[in-house]
């Protein structure tokens, strides 16, 4: 088969033999004319024995799919004699199960599901049928696309294009590889040419919309390996619109390890009559999907100890191939990143999606031959790929379900090799994860990583990160991208985001404190208040008897469902009854006033009075007859608080927390007339933060406005406040201008007095005193409406008045210190420095 009909043209032709048609002008033209026909006979026999043999074909086929007959070899088959060649050339001769079973009925034309464990040969099982069928209807180049395969990850993709090219090459079908990360406009100029496409849905769907030419309107098979995750959420739409593209009378076969059969997803590809293909055991149960050449364990690691755990199990196998699967993209290069550092004996690779096309091509490779390796991988190594003689698979983050599982530990135990697995999980993981897997017939053992042997590697992650931020910055990432991860599951019973212990991960990691994760302090809080919900509804339902409730704390009833619920309703009521009368004799003994609009809220109040009450009461023991006590001494009940309380009548004598002299104050009248004049007992209103403000100052808007609007009063307040600080600003000036002009004339009479002589009008030095830098700076305070020219207008004149000494001695310290004196010359340096001396 040629790959592309494009690299078919340029390829060189087969080297002639003598006198053969390359040596054609140098023979007699009627020598020509007899070799001419003899190569038409040649191609019309050629096509006949085709004709023939592909009668044939569809004969045995038809007879195949009836008989049930269970072959070994692909030599049984109805196989064409070029697809047997390249099969023969690859080394394919006995058939695994899925191939013995899914063949026959593919062959035939049924659409097939099929489903066999990782590594069991499912490629081969829809390939073989996709040229098979293609030879079978003479699929020529003008037939354009006849088989469309998609895969759901581009190095899948490429995989299966390799297969296809290995065992296809003496067809004459041009295939194409259609995935992400390539030149668009070099894909498209070579579309339309293709016969057999193996696609990604992103890409494939991106060329349906935009590469004229592109008809899949002749499809006559359309193929989805790992076809469970094709048909799920994330590529639901993508594939809808695939799907509309090709025509429904084509041939669809469906492959996975773990295949979907809900009928919702298979509608969605309007399957015909599927033919259900899975290999069983000899009890005739459907076999596991993961081989039984895999030897699987797990093993309870805290989140803080994964990356140590890990390292030591990479130092103890570096004679083995090992693939790591972390849950996201960042995690993985962080973990790849500080593992190059740390040296650990062999070559650690990664593979993720954030990865450039040709990188991850070259990662591939360079996995796939090496003997011994690591290579850290997101799922998108975790389906399908065929990396030779992996020794062990390990997931250090909990995979997001047991299918997840399954296509992860599948990378190594394929075909008939024998491999193993190691699952990490967290304690609080370790109940849910093994169920999901029990639900698979799943069961890894478990194991302990021995302590002695386990080497901490945070100490030295800590000293990478703090030398090199950017590896700090992608180790915060890596933090949140797991954390995240975890969050964004949807086995909430089995992956907790608030059970993490974040503090301790991220110390693990060389981090100096846990990144703040804003959806994990909402999951917290959420948390936190369903615990709140279950234990009030729990309570309740102790006290209302409801065995129902309290089995079900989830089922949270409101304080209305309480009321209309409640026992003994009658009770209440009289209590409620006894209150309003109560109230009402007082009202009517001149206690107090009830006005109508009280006793309508006193209605509403029932509810809340009385179920407070029956709270109150039977919180005790929840025993009816202690309600019918309290039922019988209702007065007390009702009146609990007034009735204990003695309550101070106006009349009576004033407190005795009050001092003599305060009470000697209220009762006084001199005294309050005096505290009146003091602006007490003024009528005062308080502003919104509570301030309190004589009437006066509290205008209404009407009155605000009169004095102008809120922009030029804001401006005039502005310019006012400006002024005053600039005052206040001149004057700070000035007195420590004064203080230092002060301070300076006391030194210079100190210096004349200790010299024992007259002052030299002015000659020498002025030293500025060390202790004149009071470290005050006089503010330069720029207000709206500032301009520039009045500020340095002030400060020339403060310029103007002071001495090149007062402007050094506004300078720091330090540098006045550093500076030579001006005007100096040796003999002062001198005088200087004995000064100096002498002062200290
Ligand atoms: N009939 C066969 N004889 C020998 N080797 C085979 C045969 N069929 C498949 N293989 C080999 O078995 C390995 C696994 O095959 P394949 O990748 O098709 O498995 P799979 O079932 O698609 O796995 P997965 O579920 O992981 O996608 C490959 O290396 C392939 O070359």
């Amino acid at each position: 088969m040629a790959p592309d009909a494009s690299a078919k043209r340029k390829r060189p032709s087969a080297p002639s033999k003598p006198g053969g048609p390359s040596s054609a002008p140098a023979a007699p033209k009627k020598k020509r004319q007899a070799h001419a026909s003899r190569s038409r006979g040649a191609r019309t026999l050629k096509r006949q024995s085709e004709d023939e043999e592909i009668a044939a074909l569809d004969r045995r086929c038809k007879e195949l799919a009836s008989e049930e007959k269970q072959l070994a070899r692909f030599e049984e088959l109805p196989l064409s004699a070029r697809t047997l060649k390249g099969l023969k050339r690859a080394a394919f001769v006995d058939m695994t199960p899925i191939q013995t079973l899914a063949l026959p009925k593919a062959l035939s034309g049924r659409d097939v599901l099929g489903a066999a464990r990782t590594g069991s040969g499912k490629t081969l099982s829809f390939l073989i049928p996709v040229l098979e069928r293609l030879y079978r209807l003479k699929w020529g180049p003008a037939d354009g696309l006849g088989a469309l395969i998609i895969s759901p990850t581009r190095e899948l993709a490429m995989q299966i294009f390799d297969v296809l090219r290995s065992i296809g090459g003496a067809h004459t079908f041009s295939a194409g590889l259609i995935i992400g990360g390539k030149d668009v406009a070099t894909e498209k100029a070579r579309l339309s040419r293709m016969n057999i496409l193996v696609a990604t849905p992103g890409r494939l769907l991106q060329h349906m919309d935009e590469t004229l030419g592109f008809d899949a309107g002749n499809v006559q098979l359309l193929v989805l390996d790992e076809a469970d995750r094709i048909l799920d959420m994330g590529f639901q739409n993508t594939l809808d619109a695939v799907v509309q593209n090709v025509p429904k009378s084509r041939q669809t076969l469906l492959f996975s390890a773990t295949q979907t059969k809900r009928v919702k997803d298979l509608a969605r590809l309007s399957l015909v009559e599927p033919e259900y293909v899975a290999v069983r055991d000899k009890e005739g149960e459907q076999e596991g999907a993961v081989p039984k050449s895999l030897s699987q364990h797990y093993m309870v690691v805290p989140l803080e100890k994964k990356l140590d755990v890990l390292y030591s199990f990479v130092r103890m196998h570096l004679k083995n191939k090992t693939l790591v699967f972390l849950s996201s993209c960042r995690q993985v290069q962080f973990v790849h990143e500080t593992f190059c550092r740390l040296r650990p004996g062999l070559s650690v690779l990664c593979l993720h999606g954030k990865q450039k096309q040709a990188k991850r091509l070259q990662i591939f490779t360079e996995f796939s031959r090496a003997q011994h390796a690591v290579l850290l991988a997101t799922d998108i190594a975790a389906r399908g790929l065929d990396f030779p003689a992996v020794d062990w698979v390990l997931q250090i983050d909990a995979p997001e379900d047991a299918d997840t599982y399954v296509h992860r530990v599948g990378r190594t135990a394929r075909y008939q090799s024998k491999g193993n697995s190691l699952l990490f999980l967290l304690p609080s993981e370790e109940q849910g994860a093994l169920a999901a897997l029990e639900k698979k017939r799943i069961a890894p053992e478990k194991i302990k990583a021995r302590e002695s042997k386990t080497q901490s590697i945070a100490n030295q992650l800590q000293s990478f990160l703090f030398q090199d931020p950017e590896l700090k910055y992608l180790g915060q990432k890596a933090f949140v991208s797991y954390v995240r991860s975890v969050h964004l599951q949807r086995d909430k019973a089995t992956f907790d985001v608030t059970a993490l212990a974040l503090d301790k991960f991220a110390g693990a990691l060389g981090l100096p404190g846990a990144p703040k994760v804003k959806f994990v302090r909402e999951a917290q809080a959420a948390k936190k208040k369903a615990a709140k919900l279950e234990a009030k509804a729990a309570k309740q339902a102790a006290i209302d008897g409801d065995d129902d409730a309290a089995a079900d704390p989830a089922k949270v009833r409101t304080k209305y469902d309480r009321m209309f619920e409640r026992r003994n309703q009658g009770v209440l009521s009289e209590h409620y009854a006894k209150l309003v009368q109560d109230e009402d004799d007082s009202a009517s003994s001149g206690e107090g006033e009830a006005s109508g609009s009280e006793d309508e809220e006193d209605s509403d109040a029932e509810s809340s009075v009385a179920s407070a009450a029956q709270d109150e009461l039977v919180g005790g023991n929840g025993d009816d007859e202690l309600l019918g006590g309290a039922a019988d001494d209702d007065g007390d009940f009702i009146t609990l608080k007034r009735a204990d309380h003695a309550l101070e009548s106006d009349d009576e004598a004033p407190s005795t927390h009050l001092s003599k002299r305060a009470l000697a104050m209220g009762t006084s009248k001199k005294a309050m007339a005096a505290a009146g004049k003091r602006g007490q007992g003024e009528k005062v209103i308080f502003d919104e933060e509570g301030r309190a403000h004589a009437l006066y100052e509290l205008q209404d808007e009407l009155a605000f406005r009169k004095d102008g609007d809120a922009k030029s009063l804001a401006q005039r307040f502005i310019e006012e406040e400006g002024a005053r600080l600039k005052e206040k600003d001149a004057e700070d000036k000035e007195r420590v201008r004064a203080r230092k002009r002060e301070r300076r004339r006391l030194l210079r009479e100190r210096e004349r007095e200790e010299r024992g002589d007259e002052p030299k009008g002015g000659a020498g030095v002025e030293l500025a005193p060390l202790e004149d830098d009071d470290g005050y700076e006089t503010p330069d305070f720029v207000l709206p409406g500032d301009s520039g020219a009045e500020d340095g207008s002030e400060s020339d004149e403060a310029t103007s008045e002071d001495s090149e000494a007062e402007e050094e001695a506004s300078r720091p310290a330090k540098k006045r210190r550093a500076a030579k004196p001006a005007g100096g010359d040796l003999e002062s340096d001198e005088a200087l420095a004995l000064r100096l001396l002498g002062d200290a």
